[in-house]
């Protein structure tokens, strides 16, 4: 099985799950100390793991990365497209090489990886891929180049779907919502004060997901049990796309109490820090 983004949070996660179901797991990302923590720790726990430093975005050390890995495994039955990530800006603020950044992360990056592993391994052996995406759904603002390149991804999953699939290739994707992964320590102080006490109260569950809820999601994708599920995505997001504008104050009132240590958005102080938020 191979992880891109194995070093850090949701991938280092789904690594840990998909080794102790007794996987070897190839690792992959850019800093070397990341991947060697975390292959420590499967060590550790007993499990099999390869390190492989690669910038998805290099096609040519991502053909090569895959190359080592069939050549020092002899097979790759699954692949976690999980590397990625993005900065927060207005559309107005971005330039074009920071936005042709977050789309080579988000998009081109897992298209080499997927098409390397097809071409060299899977369109003769079969296999199944999951494509990281996110809840980007009637559009993200302040992430709008994210959500350009995971809506390209969704759609290149569809298309891969049917494509690979007389090769034996199941092709899904996973869709987090917001998860208290470590990417968030990747944010501001400011923005991650503003994520846990503006966003939360607006999912209909009340309370971030975790890396082990996205993790399970990805791993039942590769399983057998999801065999005849093809082109399709998980959302993984306590179901904050369903959420509509003030649907917690039709709550009866017996539901609108503290939950999970968040109050609703009713609470001002939550929504002084959503305002807040708002006009930075
Ligand atoms: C706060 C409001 C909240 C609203 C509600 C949201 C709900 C929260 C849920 C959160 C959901 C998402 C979570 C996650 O995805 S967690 C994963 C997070 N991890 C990461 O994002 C890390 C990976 N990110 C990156 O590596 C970079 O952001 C990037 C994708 C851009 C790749 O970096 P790279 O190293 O290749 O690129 P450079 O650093 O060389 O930069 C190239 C140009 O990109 C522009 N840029 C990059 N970073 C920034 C920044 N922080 N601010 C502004 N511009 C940036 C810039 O133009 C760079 O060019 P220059 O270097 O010439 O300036
Ligand atoms: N947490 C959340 O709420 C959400 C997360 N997601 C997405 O889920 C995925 C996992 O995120 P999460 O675990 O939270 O965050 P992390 O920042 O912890 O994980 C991202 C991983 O991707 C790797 N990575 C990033 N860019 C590259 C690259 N160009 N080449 C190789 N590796 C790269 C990073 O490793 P290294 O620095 O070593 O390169 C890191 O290990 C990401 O795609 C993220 O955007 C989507 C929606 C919500």
């Amino acid at each position: 099985m191979i992880v891109t983004g194995g070093g850090s949070g949701i991938g280092r996660c789904a690594a840990h799950e998909l080794a102790s179901l007794g996987a070897h797991v190839a690792i992959v990302g850019r800093n070397p100390e990341k991947l060697e923590t975390v292959r420590i720790e499967i060590e550790e726990d007993g499990g099999s793991v390869s390190t492989h430093v690669s910038d998805i975005r290099d096609e040519e050390t991502v053909a090569a990365t895959i190359a080592t890995i069939i050549k020092d495994h002899g097979r790759i039955d699954g692949l976690v497209n999980n590397a990625g990530g993005q900065y927060r800006a207005a559309i107005k603020d971005i330039t074009t090489k920071g936005f042709e950044a977050v789309v080579r992360s988000n998009l081109t990056g897992g298209f080499i990886v997927m098409r390397e592993v097809y071409n060299q391994w899977m369109a003769e052996h079969g296999g199944s891929i999951v494509n990281m995406i996110a809840d980007i759904w009637h559009g993200w603002p302040h992430f709008s180049h994210s959500a350009a390149a995971r809506g390209g991804m969704f759609t290149l999953t569809e298309s891969a779907a049917t494509e690979f699939a007389a090769s034996g290739v199941r092709v899904n994707s996973v869709a987090p919502g917001s998860i208290a992964s470590s990417g968030l320590d990747t944010y501001d102080a400011k923005d991650t004060e503003f994520i846990q006490k503006g966003v939360s109260p607006h999912i209909p569950l009340q309370r971030f997901g975790t890396e082990s809820e996205v993790s399970s999601a990805i791993v039942f994708l590769l399983s057998p049990g999801a065999s005849f599920i093809t082109g399709s995505c998980v959302r993984v997001d306590g179901g904050a796309p369903n959420a509509r504008r003030g649907w917690w104050e039709l709550q009866p009132a017996e539901n609108n109490t503290p939950f999970n240590g968040f109050h609703r958005a009713s609470e001002p102080a939550i929504l002084a820090a959503a305002h807040q938020g708002e006009q930075r």
